[in-house]
């Protein structure tokens, strides 16, 4: 135990690798349709100036509109167009199974650990969709930046979504109250922007919105957790 490491909030746990989704998991829609099925992202022109886009949308606007909207439960995305080329791009980084599955695990009866389906990852496809994102939330322009910005940014995307793995809809922490001790962060759409408007940031990009931007959390309240052990210790599934 480092004394001088904070315990609170607990650090996100990355991996070495992403495992093999389990057959049990099934996504309503399929994850990234249009995106590269390695998660490869094109190299531009280093001397490229790319347009930085902020996307915000209601979940699920596709389907249902505002309705999400309306509670504000929104996602979180960003925009990239090339001068040189004219191409644009959407990235994002949300749930290969949706949010139900990474908000509530399952009970499955030959399983005795709670079971989740709750893999996330980033999603880098052509095209931006303009009314998808303009029509019941915001496309601002916030920046520009280098084709070699991009091509490092893009680099640091693809080790950070090998490593970052599952997604964490809940926000846990001590009280509603100002003075909060934060337990754990969530791990959702939103804080896969944050991590990229950092990562740009330190490569030298100068991002600005003019409007204030609102993220979605939901908050979970509980007293100082305890660690249990692991699902083994807890559970103690025989050796199958
Ligand atoms: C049976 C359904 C149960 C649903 C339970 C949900 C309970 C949680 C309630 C509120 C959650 C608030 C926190 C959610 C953060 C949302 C930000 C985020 O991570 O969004 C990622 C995805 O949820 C967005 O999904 P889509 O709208 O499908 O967008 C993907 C689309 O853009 C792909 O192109």
């Amino acid at each position: 135990f480092d004394y001088n490491k904070p315990k609170w909030p607990v650090p996100y746990r990355r991996f070495d690798r992403r495992p093999d989704v389990d057959s049990f998991c099934e996504a309503i829609y399929p994850f990234c349709p249009t995106g590269d099925r390695d998660g490869r992202i094109p190299d531009l022109r280093d001397s490229d100036v790319i347009s930085v886009y902020r996307l915000q949308t209601p979940v699920w606007e596709f389907k249902y509109g505002n309705l999400l909207g309306k509670m504000n439960i929104m996602h979180d995305a960003i925009g990239f167009s090339s001068s040189e080329t004219g191409a644009n791009f959407t990235m994002e980084w949300y749930e290969l199974f949706q949010l139900g599955n990474c908000t509530f695990p399952h009970l499955r009866p030959d399983v005795y650990a709670p079971f989740w389906c709750n893999q996330g990852a980033a999603c880098f496809f052509e095209g931006i969709d303009d009314l998808h994102w303009s029509q019941n939330g915001t496309l601002e322009k916030i920046g520009e930046i280098t084709g070699k910005q991009f091509n490092e940014m893009a680099r640091w995307v693809q080790n950070d979504n090998q490593t970052g793995i599952y997604y964490e809809t809940w926000t846990v922490r001590s009280d509603p109250g100002p003075n909060a001790t934060v337990w754990f962060e969530s791990y959702d759409c939103s804080q896969f922007v944050h991590r990229t408007y950092r990562k740009l940031s330190q490569l030298g990009a100068k991002l600005s919105s003019r409007t204030q931007t609102n993220y979605t959390k939901i908050y979970l309240y509980s007293g100082e957790p305890a660690f249990l052990g692991n699902d083994s210790s807890i559970f103690g599934q025989p050796a199958l």
